[in-house]
């Protein structure tokens, strides 16, 4: 399994003089072959950090976690996986390929990375507890909408269930350390999944933080993790520095930033990828958005964002760098019977397939945008499975750290999201309580 990225609609060859060249980008992606060798050490000894890179060869891990979705899916029909930002994003984006709602076999899921009084109430108004499961997903312990919706929907089982029953119900991912978090799960002896140390929140979607989750939904968690070891063999071995690598990857972007295109407009052209841009938002602004450096990532969906992002995009100003991904879907889905277009008008749509439409539409958006010079790269997949996402994640995940040293920044740590967490804490201080 690779992933063809095509960089030609970012070149001079398609966007004319004056446009990066192919061997600038070739050029600043060997650049990277110290610390692709470094990796690639790393995970030959099997130890050491990124540990996200150790991930994909790993399975044992993942017997509690089936041990417990077992549980979980003999006795609920919905689950609530509480969490935010990396600890939920993976999540939501593996569940997008699961076939929901997914009959008695699987639970329905419910992420709640909110503190939303209106929907959170309105949810559990709807939910009967006797047959709900929580898993609350905390790499720190700490955050405070996590514990916040935890300790009201613990209450309300308490309630509903008895306390002594909280466990059979209730399950925590989150570091094996000291936190709130893990003295809740103790004071109830709740089932715990271990948090990896060494793995950071928003790398964490193929650890048991996003594949519990796939577990619950029935998908092949060993799948993902095949894909993304299958990327990474690629990523780190000799052709680690081709021009559809995450290496070249990394060197297109800090290329383009360099350059005035600030943006960075990721636009799946399908669906089951809309939670994927989010993931991919948090994953690239939390990991270079430092000492003044880092490109805006933009989620967009397509064709639906062709009706409301495009001007933006063709007049706008010229500062956005477009990853289009496709699937090949010509030839697919329903079809437009020509006795209900019998309108000449409607000719075109007459015998077409819906996936006719929206392969037509993916290729002719990328082509536009290249045609009115704006640097665009394309992916087309042959198959959206368990495999093909582990491999995007691992993708991804790779130009980001790639792109971090290139920049000379740490993509690990998140130091600035703190202030406002602490201001917050003042404010609710001087706040009334009931
Ligand atoms: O998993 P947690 O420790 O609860 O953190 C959840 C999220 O919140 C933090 O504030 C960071 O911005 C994110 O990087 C993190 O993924």
């Amino acid at each position: 399994m690779s992933l063809a990225f095509d960089l030609s609609g970012c070149l001079s060859a398609r966007l004319g003089d004056g446009a990066l060249e192919e061997s600038q980008v070739l050029v600043k992606a060997q650049s990277l072959r110290p610390a692709l060798d470094r990796l690639s050490d790393l995970r030959s000894a099997g130890e050491g950090d990124p540990e996200f890179l150790l991930l994909p060869d790993r399975r044992a891990d993942l017997e509690p976690a089936r041990d417990l979705a077992f549980a979980l899916n003999e006795a609920c029909d919905d689950v609530l996986i509480l969490g935010t930002g990396g600890s939920s994003l993976g999540g939501q984006t593996l569940y997008a390929l699961a076939d929901a709602p997914l009959g008695p076999a699987h639970p329905r899921l419910h992420f709640l990375d909110n503190v939303d009084p209106f929907g959170f109430e309105r949810l559990l108004d709807r939910l009967d507890l006797e047959h709900t499961g929580v898993v609350a997903v905390s790499k720190s312990g700490g955050t405070a909408e996590t514990l916040c919706q935890f300790a009201v929907i613990v209450e309300a089982m308490i309630e509903a269930l008895d306390e002594s029953r909280l466990a059979s119900r209730v399950a925590v991912i989150t570091e094996p350390k000291d936190s709130p978090l893990a003295a809740l799960a103790e004071r109830w002896r709740l089932p715990r999944l271990d948090h990896d140390l060494g793995v950071g929140g928003r790398f964490s979607v193929l650890s048991v933080v996003g594949l519990l989750p796939a577990l619950l939904a029935g998908l092949d968690a060993a799948a993902f993790r095949e894909g993304a070891a299958a990327v990474l063999d690629r990523a780190l071995g000799p052709e680690g520095c081709e021009l559809a690598s995450p290496a070249a990857g990394a060197a297109l972007a800090v290329l383009a930033a360099e350059r005035g295109y600030s943006q960075s407009v990721l636009m799946p052209y399908v669906d089951r990828l809309a939670d994927f841009g989010l993931w991919y938002r948090q994953l690239w602004a939390e990991s270079l958005g430092k000492h003044g450096k880092g490109t805006t990532p933009i989620r967009a969906l397509g064709p639906v964002d062709q009706h409301s992002q495009l001007q933006l995009y063709l007049q706008g100003p010229a500062d956005k760098l477009f990853t289009l991904i496709r699937l090949e879907t010509e030839g697919e889905g329903p079809r437009v019977a020509p006795q209900i277009v019998d309108d000449p008008r409607l000719e075109y749509l007459a015998g077409r397939r819906m996936g006719d439409l929206l392969d037509a539409m993916a290729r002719a958006t990328a082509e536009t945008l290249i045609r009115n010079g704006k640097p665009t790269r394309t992916l087309v997949l042959e198959r959206l499975d368990e495999e093909v996402l582990g491999g995007l994640f691992m993708h991804f995940m790779l130009e980001t750290i790639l792109a971090a040293e290139l920049l000379g920044v740490d993509a690990y740590d998140q130091p600035a999201v703190e202030e406002g967490k602490v201001l917050a804490r003042d404010y609710l201080a001087v706040m009334q309580r009931d």
